[in-house]
C-alpha cells in the first residue's frame, strides 16, 4: 500500500460568498509551503440556492442541512479527484483533506453564553469518496473555549506574510472581510471587519442577474449616495472592538432592505457603488485603527479581482500600499484553501490551530475533528 507522503495536504474552502469550492494541493516539506495545484468549481444552482435558503430558518431544516452535506462533500470529492488528477499525486500520497464546509449559522456566545456555529459538511462522505482522512468542523472548539471561532486563518498568515521587523495587514475580503494584523514584534491580531462581497453580490444579482460585479464595472458607472452610505455605516457592529466575527446572520438582504427604506427613489447602480464604499469603508477603518501604522496591505479572496473596490480601499487607505497577495507570493484566490490545509496539517499533528489574541478563546487548541480514510 502507498505510505501518504506526511507533507501533503488539500484545503478546500467554500465560504461565506457561497460562489463555489475551490481546492488546493499543498506541500509543506520545504520550508516555504508549495501549492502543488488549485481548483476552482462553482456551486450547482441548486445547491447554492438550498444552502443560501439554510442560512434563514425555514421549514424540515434538519433533513435539508443533512441532504446539503452529502450534496456538499460529493462536490468536495470532486474538486479533490480534478486536484489529484491534474498534479499526478495518487490519492494514497495525500495525508488529509481540510474541509472548511459551509457556514449557515454563526452565533458564538449568543443564547447560552457558549452559542455555536454551523459548518455543513459530511466529512464521513468526503473519506468515504476519496480514500483520504478528513479534518473537518475547526471552529467549534475554539467556540467551546469562549472564543468567536472566527477567523481562524490569521495564524497561517502569519506563517506566509509575516516580516520580522515589519506590519503586515492581510485583509480577506470574502463574503464577509476580514483582517489578519502582523505585528513587526511577532504578534498578531485579527477580527471581521464587517461586509465582504455578500451584499454586492445580492444587489447585483437582484438588478443585473450577474452572480457578481466583475471588476466592480457596474457600482463604477454609479455614485455613491453619502445619506445611504450614513446609514449603512451606522451599524454598531463596525464600531465594537475586537474579538469579533460576524456572517450573513448579520449581513443579509433584511439588514440591507431595512437600511433602505429610509431612502426612496435612488437607482440600482448607485446603491451598487454605495455598498462597494461600504466594504472598501469597513476595511479603511479596520486598517486604519488596528493597523499599527503599517504601510503594507495585502489583499485575497475574491474582492482582489474587484477593481473598484481595490481603487477605492487604496484611496481611503492614504500612506498604506494596497496590493494582492499575489505580490508577496500566494495568489489571492489560493489563500483561504491552503489556511485549510495548514489547519488539516496543525489538527493531523495535534498542534493548535486558532490564536487566543484573534478569537478570544480561553487558549490555544487543538482544532477539529479527523474521519480516518
Ligand atoms: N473578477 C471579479 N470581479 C469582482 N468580484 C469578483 C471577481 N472574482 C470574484 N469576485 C468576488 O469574489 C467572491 C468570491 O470570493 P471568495 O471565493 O474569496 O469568497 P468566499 O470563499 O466565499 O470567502 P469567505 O469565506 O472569506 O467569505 C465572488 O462572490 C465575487 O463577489
Ligand atoms: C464563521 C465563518 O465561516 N466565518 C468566515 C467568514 O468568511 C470571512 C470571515 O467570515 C471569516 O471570519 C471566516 O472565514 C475565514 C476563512 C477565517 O476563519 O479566517
Amino acid at each position: 500500500m502507498l505510505q501518504a507522503m506526511p507533507s501533503l495536504y488539500i484545503g478546500l474552502m467554500s465560504g461565506t460568498s457561497l460562489d463555489g469550492v475551490d481546492g488546493v494541493l499543498v506541500d509543506f516539506s520545504q520550508e516555504k509551503m508549495v501549492v502543488i495545484g488549485h481548483e476552482s468549481a462553482p456551486l450547482a444552482p441548486d445547491l447554492r440556492a438550498e444552502l443560501l435558503a439554510l442560512n434563514t430558518p425555514g421549514p424540515n431544516e434538519l433533513h435539508r442541512a443533512a441532504l446539503a452535506g452529502n450534496a456538499l462533500a460529493r462536490a468536495y470529492a470532486s474538486v479533490v479527484q480534478r486536484l489529484l488528477k491534474h498534479s499526478g499525486v495518487p490519492a494514497g500520497a495525500v495525508r488529509a483533506i481540510g474541509a472548511h464546509g459551509q457556514t449557515v449559522r454563526h452565533r458564538p456566545q449568543e443564547f447560552d453564553g457558549t452559542g455555536y456555529t454551523l459548518q455543513l459538511n459530511n466529512p464521513s462522505l468526503l473519506a468515504e469518496c476519496t480514500g483520504i482522512p478528513v479534518v473537518a468542523d475547526f471552529r467549534s472548539r475554539d467556540v467551546a473555549a469562549g472564543g468567536q471561532g472566527a477567523p481562524l486563518v490569521p495564524a497561517f498568515h502569519r506563517g506566509v506574510f509575516g516580516r520580522t521587523g515589519e506590519t503586515v495587514l492581510v485583509l480577506n475580503i470574502g463574503g464577509i472581510s476580514n483582517l489578519s494584523v502582523l505585528g513587526a514584534d511577532g504578534s498578531v491580531a485579527g477580527f471581521d471587519c464587517g461586509p465582504g462581497n455578500a451584499l454586492m453580490d445580492h444587489w447585483c444579482q437582484l438588478h443585473t442577474g450577474q452572480a457578481f460585479d466583475k471588476n466592480g464595472d457596474w457600482a463604477a458607472q454609479g455614485q455613491v449616495l453619502p445619506d445611504l452610505l450614513a446609514t449603512l455605516l451606522q451599524e454598531p457592529f463596525l464600531r465594537q472592538p475586537p474579538p469579533k466575527s460576524t456572517g450573513r446572520d448579520l449581513f443579509n438582504p433584511t439588514w440591507l432592505s431595512d437600511a433602505l427604506a429610509a431612502h426612496s427613489g435612488i437607482r440600482p447602480v448607485d446603491v451598487q457603488a454605495t455598498l462597494t464604499e461600504l466594504t472598501a469603508s469597513a476595511c479603511a477603518m479596520s486598517a486604519i485603527s488596528h493597523g499599527k501604522n503599517s504601510k503594507t496591505l495585502a489583499v485575497c479572496g475574491g474582492g482582489a479581482l474587484n477593481t473598484q473596490l481595490m481603487r477605492r480601499l487604496q484611496a481611503l487607505t492614504p500612506g498604506i500600499s494596497v496590493a494582492p497577495t499575489d505580490t508577496l507570493g500566494l495568489p489571492a484566490l489560493q489563500v483561504e484553501a491552503a489556511a485549510f490545509a495548514w489547519l488539516a496539517r496543525q489538527t493531523v499533528q495535534g498542534q493548535t490551530g486558532n490564536l487566543q489574541s484573534v478569537t478570544g478563546a480561553r487558549g490555544a487548541r487543538v482544532l477539529g475533528a479527523v474521519y480516518p480514510a
